[in-house]
């Protein structure tokens, strides 16, 4: 049984699309990382699957439970760790005081140990915690009841690198254990050093799953070579080479095969050569060209994000407001 089964899952804010006609599976002991930029629907398709919001079609099972189905996706929270991307944790109580309950709710195995894990002081109000340390209390309520499926949004959004690594840590001890996670960033390479598999968020649309390694080979070589002859452009500008630049070396991008690039620099003399797999950025960024596929609803819907690209950053635009926001059953605080 896969841990998260999603389909066709749009969901609407008023005229607002929040996400549109989403499918994907997360395997059992599976890394699936949710990737996108700011107001992609990364937390939309998060908090409709945990059954925060109601879907406005669509649906999804977790660890086997009917997401939409209030009484099913309650039982499924007991065995789900949710790690919201902007804790609203209640400032005036203390850490522990906050842990208490949570642990009241689904109990509280590894509390002390993540407690000491992560340096955390319990006795001090939640206000008067810096930014990290209260991602710290939500990450250990979060984890603390050894959940078998993990729902974190923007895991380590605050947290100073050390504590990024002790995170990726006990992301892959708790996988050792049998759970499976679904993680959203906006992080290229957070996503990449944990995830098995990707989806691609933009602007509410699953534009592309690809395992890690498929993308990374997507993403082809940066070669940079230097030759004994003067260089004509225009013998580089053929099919599989992308970012030309042509100075005392040429440097570009590859994604054609070997022996199409020995046959590319078949007519020169070769000084020197140097050959490396290109960033995952080179190959993320293709997902963010052109026209977003698929349908949109409402002319007005997604009204802050209709400028392209991936560098747009629409979130702010309709958090705000409360247009279409659904009541909650059970407060967002008592699932994690
Ligand atoms: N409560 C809400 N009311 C109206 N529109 C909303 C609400 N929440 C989100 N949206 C809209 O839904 C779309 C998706 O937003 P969402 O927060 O899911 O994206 P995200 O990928 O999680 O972004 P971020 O990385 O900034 O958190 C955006 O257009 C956003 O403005």
């Amino acid at each position: 049984m896969p841990a998260i089964e999603c389909r066709d899952l749009s969901k609407y804010y008023g005229d607002v699309r929040g996400v549109e006609d989403v499918s994907f599976t997360v395997e059992d002991g599976e890394v699936f990382g949710f990737l996108g930029p700011n107001g992609a629907g990364k937390t939309t398709a998060i908090r409709t699957l945990l059954g925060f919001l109601s879907p406005t079609s669509g649906g999804a099972t977790l660890l086997g439970h009917d997401a939409t189905d209030p009484v099913e996706s309650r039982r499924a929270r007991e065995r789900i760790g949710y790690l919201p991307g902007d804790p609203g944790l209640d400032r005036d109580r203390t850490a522990k005081a906050f842990l208490d309950h949570q642990a009241a709710l689904r109990g509280a195995v590894s509390r002390d140990e993540l407690v000491e894990r992560f340096g955390l002081d319990e006795s001090r109000r939640i206000a008067d915690l810096s930014r990290g340390n209260r991602q710290k209390v939500a990450l250990v309520a979060a984890f603390m009841h050894d959940p078998d499926l993990l729902l974190l949004d923007e895991p380590t959004s605050g947290l100073d690198p050390l504590l990024q690594e002790e995170f990726a840590g006990l992301v892959r001890e708790r996988l050792d254990d049998g759970a499976s996670v679904l993680l959203s960033s906006h992080v290229l390479g957070e996503v990449a050093a944990l995830c098995d598999r990707v989806g691609v968020l933009r602007e509410g649309h699953l534009v592309a799953v690809e395992s890690v390694s498929d993308l990374r080979s997507r993403g082809g070589k940066r070669v940079r070579v230097r030759v004994a002859e003067d260089v004509d452009r225009t013998d580089f500008e053929v099919r599989g080479t992308m970012n030309l630049r042509v100075g005392e070396t040429v440097s570009f991008t590859w994604t054609g095969g070997y022996d199409a690039l020995i046959d590319l620099l078949g007519g020169y003399t070769v000084l020197d050569l140097d050959v490396v797999d290109a960033p995952l950025e080179e190959a993320f960024m293709t997902f963010y060209d052109g026209d977003v596929p698929g349908p949109t609803r409402g002319g007005g819907g997604g009204a802050t994000h209709d400028g392209g690209g991936a560098t747009r950053d629409g979130g702010g635009g309709g958090h705000g407001g409360d247009a279409g926001r659904d009541a909650t059953a059970e407060s967002e605080g008592d699932a994690r």
